[in-house]
């Protein structure tokens, strides 16, 4: 639940003592002692219930309701460990995020296995863990898996990934449906029929139906509604055409997230329940009856229960432009605010009660001239020593998080009624050589 005052987002269970941020009851500047900065943390009381929202409120009396968590948003076992323990399904995108789902314990018919390009060692190590539901996205991809469990005998489920057209409006690096986007398959291309009757014809493959995903940090609901009809009406079509049930329908994920005091947001509450009655009607309308509906948040599942902690280096004026607030990490750990100039909030977590001063950018240690995380955001007086935290960025941070100019990974921690748990330490030097002492000169 989101509290924006003025230019305070105070999210989760995050409040103020002694002009200090504390978050899931433990003071910031205590985790800065124990784990060093930049740290990504996690309100997992926060997550925990967003989770919950999505079980309870994203369901219906006519078909079951699949949440199939995006872990490309963020994972690690600890994460996954949680989806499991709140009945959540999940999405992977490699055999690497497969791998982490496996041995989190996540049921492998509970996981939904996504990618335009799966090699063809990961459709085996996928197929040889019993993955629930292939997500189809090329006619070369469907052949492989045909023969690989003809050869493995294997059966599995499978969706079709599917464009229906809809341009939803987000950053054009993070749209997917439109008709050259690299995944998927158009509704109006005809070489979907080919897809659609190999899928029928495949004797080891149960064919379930169809997914599609409109594009992420989508925050105008219009998109969702739009792309339920379409995909329902075109289930409607293929289901008479070739005379077959359509089972499951997977409407993706996308759903955007309020970064900024000032950004629109989703309430996901009752939109969740709008969503359920828009796709009942729509269901009824085309007279289809699927078993399932399934939809894949990432983003909108971790993203505003994240925040990213920075020690405060030195502080800078230049001949022109905004002050700069130097942090001790970058485009490293949130390549976002360089790749789609995403908008970012932040604060001085030891002086949330001291009064604005000054404008500033905020800028990391890269070396890039753009590694700029904020362009402008007022402060207070700003100096060395000081913490600086980014809420609402738990979602493609850590996840896309790189070594670039050798900077060690941040750790991970978890925070909840005053505990903290330390998911995924961080990276030490002696890391970034672990693969380079296999020879010897
Ligand atoms: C197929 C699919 N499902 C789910 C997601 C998750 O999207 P988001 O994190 O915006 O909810 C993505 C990413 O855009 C995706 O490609
Ligand atoms: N990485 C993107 C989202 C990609 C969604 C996956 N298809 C972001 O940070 O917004």
């Amino acid at each position: 639940m989101i509290e924006s005052e003025g230019t305070l987002l105070l999210l989760g269970t995050s409040e103020i003592k002694n002009n200090e941020l504390y978050i899931g009851g433990v003071s910031v500047s205590d985790l800065k002692e124990k784990f060093g900065t930049p740290l990504y943390i996690i309100d997992q009381a926060d997550l925990e219930d967003r989770m919950e929202t999505f079980v309870t409120q994203f369901k219906s009396d006519q078909f079951e309701t699949h949440i199939s968590y995006a872990s490309k948003a963020f994972t690690n076992l600890y994460m996954a460990g949680l989806c499991k323990k709140h009945g959540l399904h999940i999405d992977v995108v490699s055999g690497g995020e497969l791998f982490v789902a496996l041995e989190a314990g996540m049921d492998p018919a509970h996981i939904y296995f996504h990618g335009n390009n799966k090699t063809a060692d990961e459709i085996e190590y996928a197929l040889s863990a019993g993955v629930g539901t292939f997500v189809i996205d090329n006619i070369q991809e469907l052949r492989w898996l045909n023969q690989l469990t003809k050869e493995m005998e294997k059966q599995t489920q499978a969706l079709l990934r599917i464009n229906p057209g809809i341009e939803a409006s987000t950053h054009k690096y993070i749209q997917t449906t439109t008709n050259d986007s690299k995944f998927g398959i158009s509704t109006d291309d005809e070489k979907i029929h080919d897809m659609i009757q190999s899928l029928i014809d495949a004797p080891q493959i149960d064919f379930r139906g169809f997914h599609c995903h409109v594009g992420s940090q989508v925050t105008d609901e219009k998109y969702f509604f739009q792309e339920a009809e379409a995909i329902v009406s075109f289930t409607s079509t293929i289901s008479k055409r070739y005379d077959i049930d359509i089972k499951e329908i997977n409407l993706g994920g996308g759903f955007g997230v309020q970064h900024t005091p000032e950004s629109p947001s989703i309430d996901f509450e009752s939109f969740l329940t709008r969503y359920i009655d828009v796709i009942e009607a729509t269901l009824q309308k085309y007279k289809i009856k699927p078993e399932v509906i399934s939809i894949e948040p990432g983003r909108s599942m971790i993203n505003n229960s994240g925040y990213t902690l920075y020690s405060v280096g030195h502080v800078k004026h230049t001949l022109e432009g905004l002050p700069l607030i130097f942090v001790d990490g970058g485009m490293s750990d949130n390549p976002r605010p360089s790749l789609y100039e995403a908008e970012y909030h932040a604060y001085l977590a030891n002086k949330m009660e001291n009064q604005v001063s000054e404008n500033y950018r905020v800028a990391g240690k890269l070396c890039e001239s753009g590694d700029v995380l904020i362009q402008s955001i007022e402060l207070p007086a700003a100096e060395s020593g000081d913490l600086l935290i980014i809420p609402a960025s738990g979602a493609y941070t850590y996840s896309m998080s790189s070594n670039y100019n050798l900077m060690p990974r941040p750790g991970v921690v978890f925070v909840k009624e005053g505990q903290v748990v330390e998911a995924v330490k961080r990276q030490s030097y002696q890391d970034l050589i672990v693969n380079q002492r296999h020879y010897s000169n």
